[in-house]
C-alpha cells in the first residue's frame, strides 16, 4: 500500500467524538456500537406506542456502557436526554431538519445515518444544521443506498469522502439483524476503506458481533499505520499488532502443517534450508528495519514450532489409529 493510500488517523484526532466512556475516531480502535464497546436501540418500532422512558430504562437495566438511542419523534427526546449518551439521527429521519435540530439542542453526540437517496452535500448540510444549534459533536454514519439487496448497499467512497470533507469521524452501518453480515466481509471493507466504527443492527447475533470485532481488531492494525503518543496507547496498538500476528501465525502453521503431510519426507527431517533462507529474504522485503539478519532467528523459531506441532499431531494421529499404548 502506498504512503498516499495510508489514511492518515492523525488528521481525525482532533475531531473525535466521545460517547460515554467510548471516543469513536480517535485513530484506533475502531469502534463497534452493537457490539462490546456501545449498543444502541431504535424507538421507531414502538412507533410512539411504548413510552420512550420504559424501552431505554429496560436497555439501560442491562448495560452500564454507552447507550445511543434512534427516537422516533422529538417527543423521545426528553427520555434520551436523562438516559441515553447519544442519539442516532436515522435514515429515514435525516431530512427532517425540525428533528435534527431538537435533536442537536440536547448536546449529545449525534449519529448521523445517511439517507438512502441522499447525496453526499445533502448528508454533510445536516452537520451544518447540528453545528448552527452549537452541538459539534457530530459523527457520520454510512447506511446504505436504495437498491435493494440482501445485505446493506454500502457507499464506502461516499463514506470515505465525507470523512475526508468534514473531518469528522464516520462509521458504517453494515446490518446484521438478518444475520447476513457475518461472513465479516462488509465490515472488513468498511474498516480497510477508513471507518472508525461499524454499527450493527440491534440484536444482530453472536456471530455477526464476532466478525465485526475481528475485522475491527486483527484487519485495521494492517491496512492503518498508527502513531500513539503515549505508553498506554502504544501497548494497546501493539496489543492490536499481535492479534493480527497471533492469526497469522496460527494460519501458518496449519499451512505448515500440511506442507509436512503432502511432502516426502515430512518434519524436521525433511527440512530445506534454502526454501527457509529464501522466505526470510522475501519477508525482509517487508521489513526493511528488521533485514534478513534479524528476521532469520525469528522465523527459525516459527518454522521450528510449526514442525514440532505437526510432529506431534502426526504421533497423535498414529495413536489414534493404532489404538493408544495402554491398549496396545
Ligand atoms: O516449504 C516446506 O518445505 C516446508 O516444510 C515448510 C517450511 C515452513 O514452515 O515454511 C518448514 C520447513 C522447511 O524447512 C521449509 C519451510
Amino acid at each position: 500500500m502506498s504512503n498516499a493510500a495510508q489514511l492518515d488517523r492523525r488528521a481525525v484526532r482532533g475531531r473525535a467524538v466521545r460517547v460515554g466512556d467510548l471516543a469513536i475516531g480517535d485513530g484506533m480502535p475502531v469502534a463497534v456500537i452493537g457490539g462490546q464497546d456501545a449498543r444502541w436501540l431504535s424507538l421507531r418500532g414502538h412507533h410512539g406506542g411504548i413510552p420512550a422512558d420504559e424501552v431505554i430504562c429496560r436497555a439501560r437495566a442491562g448495560w452500564d456502557g454507552p447507550l445511543l438511542v434512534e427516537p422516533f419523534s422529538a417527543a423521545d427526546l426528553d427520555a434520551i436526554a436523562r438516559h441515553a449518551d447519544g442519539v442516532v439521527v436515522g435514515a429515514a429521519w435525516m431530512q427532517d431538519f425540525a428533528l435534527v435540530r431538537a435533536v442537536a439542542r440536547l448536546g449529545l453526540p449525534v449519529i448521523v445515518q445517511r439517507g438512502r437517496a441522499a447525496t453526499l452535500e445533502e448528508w454533510l448540510a445536516i452537520v451544518d444544521y447540528c453545528v448552527a444549534e452549537g452541538n459539534d459533536l457530530v459523527v457520520l454514519c454510512e447506511s446504505g443506498s436504495r437498491t435493494p439487496l440482501e445485505g446493506v448497499p454500502l457507499d464506502l467512497t461516499l463514506m470515505r469522502a465525507a470523512r475526508e470533507r468534514s473531518g469528522r469521524p464516520v462509521i458504517a452501518s453494515i446490518g446484521g439483524g438478518d444475520g447476513g453480515a457475518d461472513d465479516g466481509v462488509l465490515a472488513a471493507a468498511a474498516v480497510a476503506a477508513g471507518a472508525d466504527g461499524l454499527l450493527l443492527d440491534p440484536g444482530a447475533p453472536p456471530a455477526v458481533v464476532i466478525a465485526a470485532h475481528e475485522a475491527a481488531t486483527v484487519l485495521a492494525p494492517l491496512v492503518r499505520p498508527e502513531a500513539p503518543a503515549t505508553l498506554a496507547e502504544a501497548r494497546a496498538a501493539i496489543d492490536r499488532v499481535d492479534a493480527a500476528l497471533a492469526t497469522l501465525l496460527e494460519r501458518r502453521v496449519a499451512l505448515a502443517g500440511t506442507i509436512q503431510r503432502l511432502k516426502p519426507v515430512g518434519g524436521f527431517q525433511g527440512r530445506d534450508m534454502e526454501r527457509e533462507r529464501r522466505l526470510v529474504a522475501a519477508m525482509a522485503c517487508r521489513a526493511p528495519r528488521l533485514g534478513e539478519e534479524r528476521l532469520a532467528p525469528v522465523m527459525n523459531a516459527v518454522i521450528e514450532a510449526g514442525l514440532r506441532l505437526a510432529e506431534a499431531e502426526r504421533g497423535d494421529a498414529r495413536l489414534r489409529s493404532h489404538g493408544s499404548p495402554d491398549h496396545a
